[in-house]
């Protein structure tokens, strides 16, 4: 029997084959042009984003994140704490950043760590409802989940770029939905079918 998780699998690797295939200064590109959104993701002064640190073929978010740095937002990175947990820390951009594995950085123990009002989320693929596929650890949904019980509920926008998009992410019930993603040919809110 196929199982979710199998199907997931499947689609993970086709996704992040077409986004793998993109043409990369194609890509640096849209990480510039992604970032003329930044007056309708901001919070409101002062609050949190969690962004992440580009790594495999994912848009590179930082001129989103210096954008929203210049409307008054705490900008914050993951950090991976272990196989299950990340945490989301301040990015300062003149303190120093550690090697977090997986080809990505992240700032080092002893900053703070921010529970974020926006999340960008990284993904290897979507659907028209906001489901999504990440790299298979449950490392968001986790994190997301964990929020939720805090009585924090971040506004979730994926990142991605258009050829992402799948027919139908299977259901899982852990499975944390966006409310909306952000890619190549802009910002667009899901209506949960
Ligand atoms: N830029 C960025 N940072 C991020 C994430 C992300 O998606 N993008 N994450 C989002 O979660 C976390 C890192 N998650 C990751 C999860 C799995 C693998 C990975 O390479 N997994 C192996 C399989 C490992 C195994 O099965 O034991 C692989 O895919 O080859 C990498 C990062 C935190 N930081
Ligand atoms: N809230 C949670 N509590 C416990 N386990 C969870 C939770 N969320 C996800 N998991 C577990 O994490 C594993 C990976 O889940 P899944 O394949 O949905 O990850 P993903 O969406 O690809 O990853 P990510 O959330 O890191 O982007 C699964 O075994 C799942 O049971």
């Amino acid at each position: 029997m196929t199982t979710p998780r199998d199907l997931k699998k499947e689609l993970r690797s086709a996704a992040l084959a077409r986004r793998d295939a993109l043409d990369a200064a194609w890509r640096v590109d849209v990480g510039q042009r992604v970032a003329t959104h930044a007056d309708a993701l901001a919070p409101s002064p002062g609050g949190v984003v969690s962004s992440f640190w580009p790594m495999r073929s994912e848009m590179d978010v930082r001129p989103l994140m210096t954008a929203l740095a210049a409307r008054g937002a705490r900008i914050a990175l993951p950090a991976i704490l272990d196989k299950t947990t990340i945490v989301f820390r301040e990015y300062l951009p003149d303190a120093p950043m550690i090697d977090m594995g997986f080809g990505t950085m992240g700032p080092g123990e002893g900053t703070a760590v921010l529970d974020p009002d926006v999340m960008l989320v990284p993904l290897a693929a979507f659907d028209a409802r906001g489901h999504r596929i990440g790299y298979g650890a449950g490392y968001y949904d986790r994190a997301i989940a964990r929020l939720k019980v805090k009585g924090c509920a971040p506004r979730l926008i994926g990142i991605a770029f258009d050829c992402q998009q799948v027919e139908n992410v299977p259901d899982e019930a852990h499975d944390q939905p966006l409310s909306e993603i952000l890619t190549e040919t802009g910002l667009r809110r899901f209506t949960e079918a």
